[in-house]
């Protein structure tokens, strides 16, 4: 049988709920939003009036025009696409793809939106460019050749509540993973002739672990209707850091993913271990109300919640909780109506990782 001349199927990414409190940069949570690739390739058509053989359209979040980019070598998860193709030596996307993006993913808010991007155009380089050899945990070095942080991308990729590592690599490696992203992932992603390949991802950057979660346990987000870049949060944050608080956020680390597996769930063992003190009070500046917040919601003031933290880099609370989630949203609603600021909520679950599925 020789090959179809249409091919389609779906891309499905979940949104990630990246640090959870003391976890910065390691922990990460797959969460029930989905960003869909569907994706079609027609092989019967001899060639693309496209540029890279590549259609994208859009809808969802931030579809107004302009704001994400539908030329293929501008957009993010193409451009991831591309980056794993040209490893590969393939050039550009097989003659005739459409790739149509709907994507429910708030973007700048925290909830891992250009996360789940990386990983479901990573995946998307994969499936298209027929490179099966490709596994989840390679992929992951590709997706942190991008991303560099990889409690959000885990999540997305692997799914449910994750650990995220990075082991030491040998000096070349670690020259490698240094590269500017600009030579890794060129915007614009350039023409199809400059045959240059692009720096590949040494083999193991990034590993993770999965942990346990109780049933009961729901994630609450309060969304706010502003938009925080991560690379503007991360700007924020000292190089250095007092002992005191680095064992603070290790004490609580260490809790964390046990509090969180144990069925029924200990609201003041959650409490505290989802407490932090490296990213959250410095991203306030960015954030306003984001430390009343943190210090005022507690399971002793308010039933059925179990901790609240910035959900990635912000400007997005999860509250995790077992009942009254309206009643918990509302209450963190009107904390930032104090700051003129709106917000919408979401009750989520923890959600698979990244699925394939084959429509033809
Ligand atoms: N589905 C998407 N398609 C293309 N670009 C995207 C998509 N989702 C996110 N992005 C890019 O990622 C940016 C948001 O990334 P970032 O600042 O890290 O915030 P977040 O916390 O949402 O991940 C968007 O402004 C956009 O440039
Ligand atoms: N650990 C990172 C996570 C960023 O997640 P995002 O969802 O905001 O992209 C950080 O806190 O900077």
């Amino acid at each position: 049988m020789g090959t179809p001349t249409m091919e389609s199927f779906t891309i499905r990414t979940p949104c990630s709920s990246a640090n959870i409190g003391p976890g910065f940069d390691v922990i990460g949570l797959a969460l029930s939003v989905y960003l869909e690739l569907r994706v079609t390739i027609d092989r019967s058509k001899p060639s693309s009036e496209h540029p890279l053989n590549c259609r994208v359209t859009y809808e969802g979040e931030g579809d107004e025009p302009g704001e994400i980019p539908l030329d293929p070598s501008e957009n993010l998860i193409t451009r991831a696409a591309l980056y794993v193709l040209r490893c590969h030596d393939q050039r550009a996307f097989p003659v005739e793809t459409h790739v149509h993006i709907a994507n429910p993913i708030p973007l700048g808010r925290g909830l891992g939106s250009s996360g789940a991007a990386v990983v479901a155009g990573v995946m998307l380089g994969k499936v298209v460019g027929g490179l099966d050899h490709l596994d989840d945990s390679r992929l992951f070095d590709f997706c942190l050749m991008i991303e560099r942080h990889p409690d959000n991308v885990g999540a997305a990729l692997f799914g449910g509540f994750v650990g995220t590592y990075l082991k030491p690599l040998a000096p070349e490696d670690v020259a490698r993973v240094e590269i500017p992203l600009s030579e890794v992932l060129p915007s614009p992603a350039g023409g199809v002739d400059t045959g240059e390949r692009p720096p590949e991802p040494p083999f193991g950057i990034g590993h993770h672990i999965k942990f346990p979660w109780a049933k009961e346990i729901k994630a609450v987000a309060i969304i706010p209707n502003f938009e925080v870049a991560t690379a503007k949060a991360r700007e924020v944050l000292p190089r250095l850091y007092p002992i005191q608080d680095v064992v603070f956020n290790m004490q609580r680390i260490a809790l964390l993913p046990v509090a969180l597996g144990q069925s029924p769930p200990d609201p003041e063992l959650i409490n505290l271990a989802m407490q932090d003190k490296l990213h959250q009070q410095y991203r306030q500046t960015l954030i306003p109300g984001l430390q009343e917040i943190v210090d005022s919601m507690t399971p002793a003031t308010q039933k059925g919640l179990l901790g609240v933290c910035l959900s990635g880099a912000g400007p997005t609370i999860l509250a995790l909780a077992t009942s009254n989630f309206e009643e918990i949203a509302e209450r963190i609603i009107a904390r930032f109506r104090k700051e003129n600021i709106d917000c919408r909520w979401k009750l989520l679950e923890p959600a698979e990782g990244t699925k394939v599925i084959k429509t033809q």
